[in-house]
């Protein structure tokens, strides 16, 4: 297996608050990695950082490195970032007002020269894209006309034409009703590209991704598959809720299950969130 990034004692701290600490990981060609951990945890810091973002949102004091294919992230263009990574980020204010076809034509411009005109393969390129997300009848909609999820799906198409090695997800089911959830993880996932993505869901980040990363305070606690990531008693002290590991029986995944003390039965058979 390649490995395509390089993640290597990677820190972040804003004034006095570390958001990141000492992140050490690499990315094989290929994988679907997905990042999980409580609100605050670092998922959404720790994405800007191998995109080479956070030093563009604030005076940031970043240690470590991130390389690409060898060479360090700080050192691409922007072009060539966009390049290598398509991005499905959470705020997306730049394209209010433009059609979804403006916004699916985003996706091209990393490959195309400064006065390149659309080509008919560009056209069909947006059109398949959109019909795999379910929404060929919106080409011409108004993008901030559409629903959460609409748009999120949208940008999901968007990343697809851009047809770079390496998707970067911020949480992507968000807005999905649970049709949509399924659906475009398993596109996703049926790509044969790298995803890196950050989920909330823990049991549809075990269900379609390899490999994961759980983060909690800046840290990376615990990077593997599923089953050893969601340790019910790893979960259970950093959820602060009592976890149970399940096995799904129609696919087999791990899966996880939460409860509250005061809802629940058989209390014994649960572990107890770990004191600190
Ligand atoms: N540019 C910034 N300046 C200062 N603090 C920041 C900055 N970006 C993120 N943070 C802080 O870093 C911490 C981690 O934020 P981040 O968005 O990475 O968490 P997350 O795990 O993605 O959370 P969530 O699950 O809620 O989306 C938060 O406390 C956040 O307030």
């Amino acid at each position: 297996m390649s490995t395509l990034l390089n993640i290597s004692g990677l820190s972040w701290k804003v004034l006095n608050k570390t958001i990141l600490q000492d992140i050490n990981f690499t990315v094989n060609k290929g994988e679907v990695i997905g990042i999980i951990g409580p609100n605050g945890a670092g998922k959404t810091s720790l994405l800007r950082c191998i995109i080479n973002q956070a030093n563009i949102l604030t005076s940031a004091n970043i240690s470590g490195s991130v390389h690409l294919k060898n060479r360090l992230i700080t050192q691409f263009s922007a072009k060539e970032i966009a390049q290598h990574f398509a991005l499905v980020m959470q705020k997306n204010d730049s394209i209010f007002a433009l059609s979804v076809q403006d916004v699916m034509k985003m996706g091209l411009l990393p490959h195309k020269s400064l006065f390149s005109l659309d080509s008919d393969y560009d056209k069909s390129q947006i059109e398949l894209a959109l019909s795999k997300v379910g929404l060929s009848h919106a080409l011409e909609s108004l993008f901030n006309q559409l629903s959460g999820g609409e748009q999120q799906r949208v940008l999901i198409a968007r990343a697809l034409v851009q047809a770079s090695q390496i998707l970067i997800l911020d949480e992507p089911t968000n807005h999905l009703d649970v049709y949509y959830q399924h659906q475009v993880l398993q596109l996703v996932n049926k790509l044969n590209i790298t995803v890196i993505m950050t989920v909330h869901d823990l049991n549809l980040a075990s269900l379609y991704c390899q490999r994961l990363l759980l983060l909690d305070k800046g840290q990376l606690i615990c990077d593997g598959p599923p089953k050893e990531v969601l340790a019910p008693e790893q979960l259970s002290k950093i959820f602060g809720l009592p976890c149970q590991q399940n096995f799904d029986a129609i696919t087999g995944a791990t899966q996880v299950s939460f409860y509250l003390e005061e809802n629940c039965m058989q209390y014994s058979a649960i572990s107890e969130p770990l004191s600190e």
